[in-house]
């Protein structure tokens, strides 16, 4: 079935079989514009920004997600099942749990905690952890250690909230559920790549620190955070 209604590409061999996906479309036109050779745009409907080129000589696409789960639950089923994706590697930013995670750290999302109901009412899945890929996982694991990249390999929070009006509410997330820093996709992404037998990772930055008050700005947010992107990248094959 495609094209899909988001997705306008007419054929599957424009994307590649691992993608890159940040929230932010035009994070992933920076990685385009910054590291990609031989560029083809595959999508623009809603201005949701879909490429694939060359990095190093060797392929890969980047395509945003949107913001939280329902957004990236869209994008990534769609390249799942519709495109025959196989590798999908979130590259997001997040608000850190903990003054353990600095500005500008990258953690690797071991898995994802979520009050959500995305998965329950997706494929009637009752829990409320879901792992990464832990092969793919593993792969970036090395490619962070070949670049001399510390990552932070934790649980993350998924929240559907980005305000919440109690702000105090992450300190008990943090210690009930051992969530090191919070962001609003992994956890849809996590389901989908299981429910549909494909892959999921989820790199993050560090963007703010909730238990520091630090924070980035928005344009640091969509262009400084190369590190993760350098570790993603190196899934091109
Ligand atoms: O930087 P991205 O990838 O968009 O990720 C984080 O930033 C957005 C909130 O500002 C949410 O999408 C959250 O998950
Ligand atoms: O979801 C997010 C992302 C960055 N910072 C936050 O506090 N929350």
């Amino acid at each position: 079935m495609i094209p899909t209604p988001h997705i306008e590409s007419k054929n599957k061999d424009e994307i590649a079989k691992t993608v890159i996906m940040p929230g932010d479309p035009l994070r992933a036109k920076f990685i385009v514009d910054t590291f990609l050779a031989d560029v083809k745009q595959f999508n623009k409907v809603r201005n949701v920004f879909g490429y694939t080129g060359t990095y190093r000589g060797r392929r890969i696409s980047v395509m945003a997600s949107g913001m939280g789960m329902p957004s990236i639950g869209i994008y990534s089923y769609e390249l799942y099942k519709f495109y025959d994706v196989e590798n999908i590697v979130r590259i997001g930013s997040c608000g850190g749990y903990t003054p353990e995670v600095k500005l500008y750290d990258v953690i690797l999302a071991k898995d994802a905690w979520s009050e959500s109901s995305y998965a329950k009412v997706q494929s009637g899945y009752e829990g409320d952890i879901i792992e990464g890929t832990p092969e793919l996982n593993r792969s970036l694991i090395n490619y962070a250690n070949e670049l001399g990249i510390p990552i932070h390999i934790e649980r993350i929070h998924t929240s559907d909230v980005f305000y919440r009006e109690n702000f105090d509410e992450y300190k008990e997330i943090y210690e009930k559920y051992g969530c090191v820093a919070v962001e609003m996709e992994a956890f849809a992404l996590f389901h989908n790549a299981k429910v549909l037998g494909r892959n999921a990772s989820c790199l993050l930055t560090v963007s703010d620190n909730l238990a520091t008050k630090e924070i980035t700005t928005s344009e640091e947010r969509q262009n400084a955070f190369t590190n993760m992107m350098k570790i993603a990248l190196e899934m091109a094959e």
